[in-house]
């Protein structure tokens, strides 16, 4: 159980938050048009493995939800099955009454919800403007096509588009990298432009698939940091997944610990990290 620790992990944004067209937000901060996301009772076998049995848990409006366990446990199986790219044997996941489990990957973000990859998924030749554009897609209109054409509204809309790539830029702390090539990037930079990149879809939620892997102490606390700093400026939920217990605490509202496939506990930080199971899985893994 390492402790990354995230410095002052809520509310305190180096940046001013990103203008969203959402409307104002409840007095707690969180949007009025976020829906819970219930995963209910979900199992997915590969053969004879069953990587998740009959898992269930909520993630609440607003809030920022782990899902932690040891290698092996089914997180990057739930987290497929939460962004639509594995079925589920059995079970449902609901996103207020959306069923996303019956949704195909590319739909997803037109109902609110992003995700970022574990391995990074970006065009390494094309600007980080280009690689933050491609978040917008499905929100265009007139279509980028348009745009080439120079067609006036499509021009305009393509302004708008870019002057939002450019604001989300900043505040993910990219604003000075914006007309450079990704491939040119630290790889921490690089896992920041992924984040940005899912933030331009203005999901309702966000999925972070081990948003700290392969980044060194320095790069961890300042993603740390940005992910506290997106759910508190922009009032979504966040889905959390990581290999590492000690990387969540400090950020987590609630915390779902998998092993072997089953949810073992499911509770704040301070709670799970005393469960007895969850401190046995842990050690057993020699994590
Ligand atoms: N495509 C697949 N085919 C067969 N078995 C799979 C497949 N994907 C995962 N599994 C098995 O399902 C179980 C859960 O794996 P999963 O990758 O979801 O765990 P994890 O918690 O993400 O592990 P890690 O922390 O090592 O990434 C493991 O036993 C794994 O071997």
């Amino acid at each position: 159980m390492t402790a990354a620790g995230a410095e002052g992990g809520r509310g305190a944004g180096a940046h001013r938050a990103p203008d969203d067209d959402a409307g104002p937000a409840e007095p707690d901060g969180v949007r009025r048009d976020i829906p819970p996301l219930e995963v209910d009772g979900v199992t997915v076998r590969f053969g004879a493995v069953t990587a998740l049995s009959d898992v269930s848990f909520t993630v609440a409006p607003g809030s920022l939800h782990a899902v932690i366990g040891p290698n092996g446990a089914g997180k990057s199986t739930l987290f497929n099955v939460l962004s639509g790219v594995y079925r589920a044997a059995a079970g449902e996941v609901r996103f207020g009454d959306v069923r996303l489990d019956r949704m195909r990957p590319f739909r997803i973000a037109g109902v609110g919800v992003a995700r970022t990859f574990q391995n990074l998924a970006l065009s390494g030749r094309q600007s980080v403007a280009d690689n933050l554009m491609i978040g917008r897609h499905h929100l265009t209109r007139t279509g980028f096509v348009s745009a080439g054409l120079r067609l006036p509204s499509a021009t305009r809309e393509y302004r708008r588009h870019a002057a939002r790539v450019a604001e989300i830029a900043e505040f993910l702390d990219l604003g000075d990298q914006l007309h450079r090539p990704v491939e040119g990037l630290s790889y921490g930079d690089r896992k920041r432009v992924e984040t940005a990149r899912a933030l331009c879809t203005e999901p309702k939620i966000l999925l972070l698939d081990e948003p700290v892997a392969g980044m060194n102490a320095d790069e961890t606390r300042r993603m740390a940091q940005t992910i506290g700093d997106i759910r508190a400026a922009l009032g979504i939920s966040i889905v959390l997944v990581e290999h590492d217990m000690g990387m969540v605490m400090s950020l987590a509202d609630r915390v779902t610990v998998l092993d072997f496939g089953r949810r073992i506990a499911d509770g704040t930080p301070a709670e799970v990290q005393s469960d007895p199971d969850v401190i046995k899985a842990y050690l057993g893994a020699g994590t």
